[in-house]
């Protein structure tokens, strides 16, 4: 049995840290393990120009623990109003590495996305130029459109043509919940990427329904039935560079979540390695957390791989039950679990 593995230091392709009091836990949470994290823009107002992401990212570095190299890496809000200048600003400004798609009212703070998806040729053209990839929360928003069809709904009818009409665009499809999507990236060129959660790993609605209602287990794109788990779990395994780590972790108090109108997010990045190394482990697949952790993201974005490493050991710990959050308190993903692999420091 396997009760140490050395892998050099991974890095987060989708994160959300929030803004203000709540940096002082988010940032520490992911600077203690991850070397960069692609910082998602849907602030509240979102992040839309290079000026409001360079700051932003100031605001972060001024919460990384002394001692540790955390390198933000920023994104910018696709609006309606995003013209080709703000991206060639963004790219010229540096730390800037993406442009983020949420259709508007697909998901938490995206009422300020884009409202016609069919208008999007002018941005991808642009950054194609720049070399800059779209980063896109895949999923259509028609009320006739069920909550389980939107992810593929948004392939078929946006994604797929888009893909076509720009041939050489960096896509990565975010937080991957069906097998419809698998198929999809696997199905593309090396230009098309996918980030997958701990949580689409992990679960399937049935998790999140069985036996009373889980908000805690409630993201978007929400829990799909177990043939998709599956399937995310397969691609996992195959060691297919084209999927890599992003926890998507989006902390949400309390409250907001275990309420009547409970807020959509998994708060993960207290743990993130842990989690998915027990994953990986539970699939026998240990030997490709590596690849999806630490090589397959920094290469499909044409960045270094990162040259330090990390342990993680055999040592069961239990997550707490409830962690401060500012003036709140937020429940993590597995609150009140044993977890079996620690990070060794
Ligand atoms: N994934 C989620 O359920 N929530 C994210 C937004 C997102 O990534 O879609 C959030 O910001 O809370
Ligand atoms: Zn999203
Ligand atoms: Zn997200």
């Amino acid at each position: 049995m396997t009760e140490r593995i050395t892998i050099t230091r991974p890095d987060d392709w989708h994160l959300h840290l929030r803004d203000g009091a709540l940096l002082q836990h988010t940032v520490p949470a992911t600077a203690r393990v991850m070397k960069r994290a692609i910082i998602m823009p849907n602030l509240q107002p979102p992040v839309m120009n290079a000026e409001q992401a360079l700051e932003y990212r100031s605001r972060i570095l001024s919460r990384v623990p002394q001692g540790i190299h955390f390198d933000p890496l920023m994104v910018l809000y696709l609006t309606d109003h995003t013209t080709p200048d703000m991206i060639a600003e963004a790219k010229d400004a540096g730390h800037i590495v993406a442009v983020k798609l949420y259709p508007a009212g697909a998901t938490t703070n995206s009422h300020s996305g884009v409202t016609d998806l069919g208008k999007l040729d002018h941005i991808a053209s642009a950054l194609a130029e720049h070399g800059m990839p779209l980063l896109v929360h895949g999923e259509v928003t028609h009320n006739h459109v069920d909550i389980f069809d939107r992810e593929k709904e948004f392939l078929d009818t946006i994604l797929a043509p888009l893909v076509s009409r720009h041939p050489t665009l960096k896509v990565v499809v975010e937080h991957i919940t069906t097998k419809d999507a698998a198929d999809f990236v696997k199905s593309q060129g090396p230009n098309v990427g996918a980030t997958i959660t701990v949580q689409h790993l992990a679960y399937n609605r049935n998790h999140m329904l069985v036996g009373g209602i889980k908000p805690h287990f409630y993201c978007l794109p929400i829990l799909k039935r177990n043939l998709h788990q599956q399937a995310l779990q397969d691609v996992v395994v195959s060691g297919n560079a084209k999927f890599f780590l992003g926890t998507d972790s989006a902390p949400h108090a309390k409250g907001a979540k275990e309420n009547a109108c409970g807020c959509a997010g998994c708060y993960t990045a207290y743990g993130a390695i842990e989690l998915y190394a027990e994953i990986f482990e539970d699939l026998g697949a240990l030997d490709q957390l590596e690849g999806f952790a630490s090589f397959h993201g920094p290469d499909f974005y044409g960045l270094p791989r990162n040259s330090d490493e990390i342990t993680l050991v055999k040592q069961p710990w239990q997550v707490p039950a409830e962690m401060p959050f500012g003036q709140d308190v937020i429940v993590p993903l597995r609150a009140g679990e044993t977890l079996r692999w620690k990070l060794e420091y």
